[in-house]
């Protein structure tokens, strides 16, 4: 059943578990995102990030719990499924090809054409036309549309990915650690952009190692350790350094800082001895 509430969950999954045979990568996991909402999930390596993101996107099935989509339970049995509900994801390679025009880049797959085959022929002024506007209207300046992609910079060619998701109707978007390889002034301009897809509407899943990238544009914090959540929470409720916190394994950098202090300092006296009798 659809809700039309425009502040229920365009995603949603409860109490979700993920088994691999024997491998229990998630358990219990329960995470939502909204329209015009920013939804963080953070985690170390191997706390689960990459499982249920691939659960949301289709490319693997839950195991346990419910997940539904505008309120429909769905179990969806490849990333096409998830397209066609309108759940993108955006993998770190970024599915570019790094020598052709921006252009041809933004139409990847989807390109225009007229005429049937063998006479298919591609629109190539169109979409010219439309990439350059979509990418204009996204604040995005490209000096030349027909320049290849690999000459452009790590920050726009993210920025160019998310940009055709939403032009090929995205409602979710999936950003897989999106400023991992960026430096600071890149990032920022990616992070911009997330802002940008949140004022448009849509409700932006982001995947990130990062804690203050992920605080300065989101809305709620799923951190993930072990497969299982150890901190959800809306930003109202979480300032950046409980965040870091968290993210540090917190509590377990505190134990370690105990035992470090209570162990005895080294022997700096035997060293010197050492040295002085040869
Ligand atoms: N296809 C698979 N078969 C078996 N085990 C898997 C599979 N995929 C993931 N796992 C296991 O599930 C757990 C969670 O892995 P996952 O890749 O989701 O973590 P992650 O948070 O994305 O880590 P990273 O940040 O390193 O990518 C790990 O123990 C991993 O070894």
């Amino acid at each position: 059943m659809s809700d039309n509430d425009p502040s229920s969950p365009l995603v949603e999954l409860a109490g979700v578990g993920k088994n691999f045979g024997n491998i229990i990568a998630l358990s219990d996991v329960s995470f939502a995102v909204r329209p015009a909402e920013v939804s963080c999930i953070l985690g170390d390596n191997g706390a689960g990030k990459s499982t249920l993101i691939k659960i949301i996107s289709g490319l693997h099935q839950h195991s346990t719990g419910s997940y539904r989509v505008d309120g429909e339970p769905v179990k969806f049995t490849s990333p096409r499924d998830a397209l066609d509900r309108g759940i993108a994801t955006v993998y770190q390679d970024l599915a570019l090809v790094p020598l052709m025009p921006v252009w041809r880049n933004f139409f990847l797959g989807s390109e225009l054409t007229s005429g049937v085959w063998p006479f298919r022929q591609i629109r190539a002024e169109e979409m010219r036309a439309t990439a350059d506007a979509e990418l204009k209207a996204m604040g995005i300046e490209v000096p030349d549309i027909n320049q290849p992609v690999n000459t452009l910079s790590g920050g726009q060619r993210q920025v160019l990915a998310i940009a055709r998701a939403i032009h090929f109707g995205a409602r979710v978007l999936i950003l897989d650690e999106p400023t991992a390889a960026l430096g600071v002034k890149q990032a920022g301009v990616v992070l911009k952009y997330i802002s940008s897809a949140r004022e448009a509407g849509l409700g932006v899943i982001l995947i990130s190692h990062n804690p203050h990238h992920a605080y300065l544009v989101g809305d709620h914090f799923t951190v993930l350790k072990q497969g299982t959540v150890d901190l959800s929470a809306p930003r109202s409720e979480l300032a950046l350094d409980e965040l870091t916190h968290y993210m540090a394994g917190g509590a377990e950098l505190e134990t370690l800082q105990h035992e470090l202090r209570r162990m005895d300092p080294p022997d700096v006296g035997a060293v010197h001895e050492l040295s002085e009798s040869r």
